[in-house]
């Protein structure tokens, strides 16, 4: 059995991870050993039934006694102990949620039902860095993989819709105290049917502008809104998110000539379901029923929703999506622009498929 050892598993990540490898009962085949930066000596949690104490994240010879490290710690985590690691020898297979390595020439990113191919010959290359992918990236390869998978998209313009869960634990929470803060602050006009919505609407408006929201995390309220930039801005004006959908995507599927993927990320007010409007040029003309076998058939996740208003309404939604492992495309169908203009619409989960499951899907081909 191979000692797997587990960084950052009590972090959001982590614990959908976690969740996810009880559930498939993953920890049956493996020896895990838990670490933490600021809890080392504590209790380790028992999720096989062993006892144990938690090991120190910093320590170089236990994490080196280690035929492979699982870290849903973040960057900061990786760009000190990754090197540290590779420096002193270990050769250990080491599995990352971070995006600090994703791009290295010797990662490989990972997303075993869209690029298996890849992994397995990275594997048998030597590859010992494997990478999960961006959320954005990820679902949308879980949705869209039956036409890249038939070399049909010549390019994908995007638009999205992310969930606050992508900034991290404390985003979230921000979010619901600003939701809370300004119902509450117009609670007593709402419960009154006749009183004046644009009142109603004004003292919300007030409120949101009037610097009294927590905003530490997102940096200006999203409540009610939502704020069209995610992550640093780079010298080309794309943001970093955005410069990830191109980047990761080709080097997911390993093409050999780039498939253009831009558009403009945004966040919003859902808690952990990413949405993504596309527009996709086709390489040629396709009929809908030819690319919902297509899509349908790629994956056991992918679910096409048909182009219909109720079923749109009551599945293709982050209500609908959310913990669950569906990743659900809909609203197919040609654009005025031409036959080989499609729409698309996509959900996703972002802290199942978007950043825990490549993970231990990872772990059960290595092992
Ligand atoms: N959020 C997301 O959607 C995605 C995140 N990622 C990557 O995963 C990394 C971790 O993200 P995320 O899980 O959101 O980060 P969290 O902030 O939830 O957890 C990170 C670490 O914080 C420490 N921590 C301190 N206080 C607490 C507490 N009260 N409860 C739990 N943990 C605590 C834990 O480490 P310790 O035990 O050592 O103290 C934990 O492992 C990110 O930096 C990113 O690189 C990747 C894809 C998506
Ligand atoms: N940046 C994503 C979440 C994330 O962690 O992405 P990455 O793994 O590429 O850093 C979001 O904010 O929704």
């Amino acid at each position: 059995m191979k000692n797997v050892g587990f960084v950052g598993w009590r972090g959001m990540v982590g614990s959908v991870l976690m969740q996810r490898m009880i559930e498939e009962r993953d920890f049956d085949a493996i020896r895990p050993v838990f670490f933490s930066t600021s809890q080392h000596g504590q209790a380790a949690p028992s999720f096989t039934g062993q006892s144990g104490t938690l090991q120190d994240a910093y320590d170089l010879d236990a994490l080196s006694a280690l035929d492979i490290i699982i870290t849903c710690q973040g960057g900061d985590y990786t760009n000190e102990i990754y090197p540290k690691l590779r420096e002193i020898g270990w050769s250990g297979y080491w599995i990352d949620a971070a995006s600090s390595l994703r791009m290295e020439d010797d990662a490989i990113i990972i997303l075993d039902p869209v690029n298996s191919a890849v992994i397995h010959q990275g594997i048998d290359k030597g590859i010992k860095t494997f990478v999960g992918g961006n959320c954005t990236v990820s679902l949308m390869l879980m949705s869209l993989g039956g036409l890249f998978a038939n070399d049909l998209i010549e390019w994908a313009s995007v638009a999205t819709y992310q969930a606050a869960s992508g900034g991290g634990a404390r985003h979230m929470r921000e979010l619901l105290t600003q939701m809370g803060m300004l119902h509450n602050s117009v609670a007593k006009e709402l419960e009154n049917p006749a009183s004046a919505i644009l009142d109603i609407e004004r003292n919300v408006t007030a409120l949101t502008r009037s610097g009294t929201l927590p905003t530490d995390n997102f940096g200006v309220p999203l409540a009610g809104g939502l704020i069209p930039w995610i992550d640093k801005q780079l010298d080309n004006g794309q943001t970093k998110e955005e410069w990830k959908g191109q980047a990761e995507t080709n080097k997911i599927l390993g093409t050999s000539s780039i498939i253009p993927v831009d558009g403009l990320c945004v966040r919003i007010g859902a808690l952990r379901c990413h949405s993504q409007a596309f527009t996709l040029k086709l390489k040629k003309d396709v009929s809908i029923p030819e690319i919902e076998q297509m899509l349908a058939s790629h994956n056991d996740w992918v679910r096409v929703i048909p182009n219909d208003r109720e079923l749109s309404m009551r599945e293709l939604t982050p209500a609908a999506v959310t913990g669950t492992m569906n990743t659900p495309v809909g609203r197919l169908r040609k654009l005025n622009m031409g036959p080989q203009y499609l729409s698309a619409f996509t959900v996703g989960d972002q802290l199942l498929w978007g950043a825990a499951e490549p993970l231990r899907r990872m772990l059960r081909i290595l092992l």
